[in-house]
Order: C-alpha cells, then sequence, then structure tokens
C-alpha cells in the first residue's frame, strides 16, 4: 500500500455525483483487469479498506472509514477522470469466477510538474499474492505512455516495508525521506519518497547484486545491423517543434520523438520523409524544402541507429496522428521536459539553440 493511495479523506471528496464511470481505460495483466469503479464496488471497498492493517498505511483516511465516503469517493472518480485529474482503477481478479474486488489504484496527475502520483491498496486477504506489483507495473507503464506525464511519484510509509519493495521491483528510486500526515494515525508519519521515470520502468532491471565471482570477461566489439531512419523537425511559425509520442505496443512507448521512419532500401532519406510525414501525419512535404540539420548514430541494445535529422518549415495540410501517436507542438524552452529515445537526447540542444 502506498500512502498516498485511495480512497481519499472526507474532505479531499469535491465533486461526488451521482453518475457512474461507464466508459473509460480497461487495463489486463496476466491475472487481473484494472477498470474504471463502478457505485456496486462500493460494499467490496468499503468491507476491504475498513481494515487497521489497510487503512493505518494510508494517508487520506480516517479509522473507521464510514461506508458513505466510499460512495462519494466512487462517483468522484469519474469526475476525477473526465477531467484528466486523476485515474482511478479496480483490481478485479479474472480467474476467480464471479468478479472478485481486491483492491484499488490510482494516479493524481500533477499537471505543473508533468507528474503523476501512484497509490494503491490491496485488501488483506489477497496479500503476499504479487497483486500490487502485477497491478502498479501496468499502471506505471500505461501511465507514462499515455498520459501527460514524464514522471511518477509515490510515498510509502517507513514501516511499509512490503510496499516498499513493490515500487523496487517494478523500477522507482528512492529518492529521499519525508513526512506526510496519516488521518488514521492522527498526525505525520516519516515516508519514503520514490520516483520513476520512463528509463526505470521500462529498461531491463539492475541484478540484484555487484559482488563479481568470476574473473572479468573482456568484451569483444559488439555488432549490431545499422538501421537507418530519417526524421523531421517541423518547425511552425511560432517557432515550436512537432513531436510525436510512440503509442503503447511499439518499442519505447511514450516517449516524445521526431515524425519520420526507416529508409526502404530504395529510397533516399529525403523520399523516405516525405512517404512516412504523408503517412503518419497526412500532410504534404516537398524534397526541396527539408534542410539537412545534424545526425545521431546511437547503439541501442539491439541495433545501431543511424538518424539524419531535417529541418522543414512549409508543408501542405495540417499534421493529425494517422498511427495511433500523440502530438504535440512544443516550444525550445519545454523540449527538455518531454522524454525522448536516448539517441535524440544530443539534438535537442542543437535544436533548442537553433530556434
Ligand atoms: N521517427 C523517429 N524514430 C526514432 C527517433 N529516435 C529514435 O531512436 N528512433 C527509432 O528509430 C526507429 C524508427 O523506425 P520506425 O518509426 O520505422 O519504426 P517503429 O518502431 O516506429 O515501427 P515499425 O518498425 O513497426 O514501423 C525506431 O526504433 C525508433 O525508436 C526519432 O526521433 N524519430
Amino acid at each position: 500500500m502506498v500512502a498516498d493511495s485511495l480512497p481519499p479523506a472526507p474532505d479531499t471528496v469535491t465533486d461526488a455525483h451521482d453518475g457512474l464511470p461507464d466508459s473509460g481505460p480497461v487495463l489486463t495483466t496476466a491475472r487481473f483487469t484494472l477498470r474504471p469503479l463502478r457505485s456496486t464496488d462500493a460494499e467490496a471497498i468499503h468491507r476491504l479498506v475498513n481494515d487497521w492493517g489497510v487503512v493505518r498505511m494510508l494517508s487520506r483516511l480516517p479509522f473507521p472509514y464510514p461506508r458513505q465516503l466510499t460512495d462519494e469517493w466512487i462517483a468522484s472518480t469519474a469526475t476525477q477522470m473526465q477531467d484528466g485529474r486523476a485515474w482511478h482503477f479496480a483490481i478485479i481478479d479474472r480467474e476467480s469466477g464471479p468478479e472478485r474486488l481486491l483492491g484499488c489504484l490510482g494516479i493524481r496527475i500533477e499537471a505543473a510538474t508533468r507528474s503523476g502520483d501512484l497509490g494503491y491498496w490491496v485488501g488483506r486477504s489477497f496479500w503476499n499474492g504479487g497483486v500490487a506489483g502485477e497491478a502498479a507495473r501496468r499502471l506505471a507503464h500505461w501511465a507514462l505512455a499515455n498520459l501527460e506525464i514524464e514522471r511518477l511519484t509515490a510515498q510509502v510509509a517507513t514501516d511499509n516495508p512490503a510496499s516498499a519493495s513493490v515500487l523496487r521491483r517494478i523500477g522507482f528510486r528512492e529518492i529521499g525521506v519525508g513526512k506526510q500526515p496519516f488521518l488514521a494515525r492522527g498526525g505525520e508519519h516519516p515516508v519514503l519518497m520514490f520516483e520513476a521515470r520512463h528509463g526505470d520502468l521500462f529498461s531491463p532491471a539492475e541484478p540484484a547484486g555487484t559482488a563479481i565471482t568470476a574473473p572479468p570477461v573482456v568484451p569483444g566489439p559488439v555488432r549490431r545491423r545499422t538501421v537507418l531512419v530519417a526524421a523531421c523537425a517541423l518547425v511552425d511559425s511560432n517557432g515550436r517543434v512537432l513531436l510525436a509520442r510512440r503509442p503503447e505496443g511499439k518499442a519505447m512507448a511514450g516517449l516524445w520523438e521526431f515524425p519520420g521512419g526507416k529508409i526502404e532500401a530504395d529510397e533516399t532519406p529525403e523520399m523516405a520523409l516525405v512517404r512516412e510525414l504523408r503517412e503518419e501525419l497526412g500532410i504534404d512535404i516537398s524534397e526541396a524544402c527539408l534542410a539537412p540539420f545534424a545526425f545521431a548514430s546511437h547503439a541501442y541494445e539491439d541495433f545501431h541507429l543511424l538518424m539524419p535529422l531535417y529541418v522543414c518549415r512549409r508543408w501542405k495540410g495540417m499534421p493529425v496522428a494517422h498511427e495511433g501517436q500523440t502530438l504535440a507542438w512544443v516550444t525550445s524552452e519545454a523540449l527538455d521536459s518531454y522524454s525522448m529515445p536516448d539517441a535524440d537526447k544530443p539534438l535537442v540542444p542543437l535544436l533548442r539553440d537553433f530556434l
């Protein structure tokens, strides 16, 4: 259970209503479905959360936890989701026949810092079964690939080592110690503070120990195939650059990149860009409007990327995402707050100086 978990305290329930979240993202893991909350979940949620062992780890809940607050909170989650302020889910066990709710989890958005705060709890009878880890990993990956955030945060009471190790297993890093009021405990309590960025969650986990027992192996040169990709910084009349976010399901999902794609065997980079920008964005550019700007040469784990980056200020049509990407026009000052693939990182300061 993470301290800033759900449901909220009475004073934070400001937008209760009668409507129900009948739509919203539904995520699946190997064993669970994560779906928006329904009013019919209230009884199960109240039964599981109104338990001192659960409540004492959650910062915003009173104890005992009144049933009416559960109803109000469930109703408020629909509005929060519609407004993009928070995304709440019930963890449903798919293997148990009739729908069984095991816990809840959610992410509160802090738009100003482009970050989201992760919270979760699991009912006592479902502890030690890997529920929190499986659900939180899925939600964290989904959030960093789909929400307008570049960073996740979480806080865990210092006397809750099980939850801290869940976060570490997912890839969260501990960044310090703080204090947080815990309503049920009647005062402030120390918390471990965690954060995770794209690279923490999506790269393979570091091995636990670093002790070297075998003699060191001198690595030979690693041979990777070189992949040629042409990319383009489209710059609008306000000096903003178009970035496209890689959708879930693709490698490096959630990272922002310059539109473009692989150069086919019979293509020049310019021909590839004309084709890719038409396919991906529905715009027409002429090769004459593509100015070579810089290039990236970067070793990824399984291939080497060689990517010329062009700048283009003139095109026909309005860029529209045709391949599930999210598009953003980004000012040069804001470029740093968008997480980009490693290959692109050296290109960003060059582009910022140029714009
Ligand atoms: N277009 C583009 N690709 C980039 C950038 N930076 C970067 O590392 N890449 C990598 O270059 C490759 C682009 O190829 P692509 O767009 O044709 O391939 P993809 O993985 O999106 O999908 P696909 O192979 O299914 O078409 C991907 O591996 C992508 O991650 C960038 O700024 N723009």
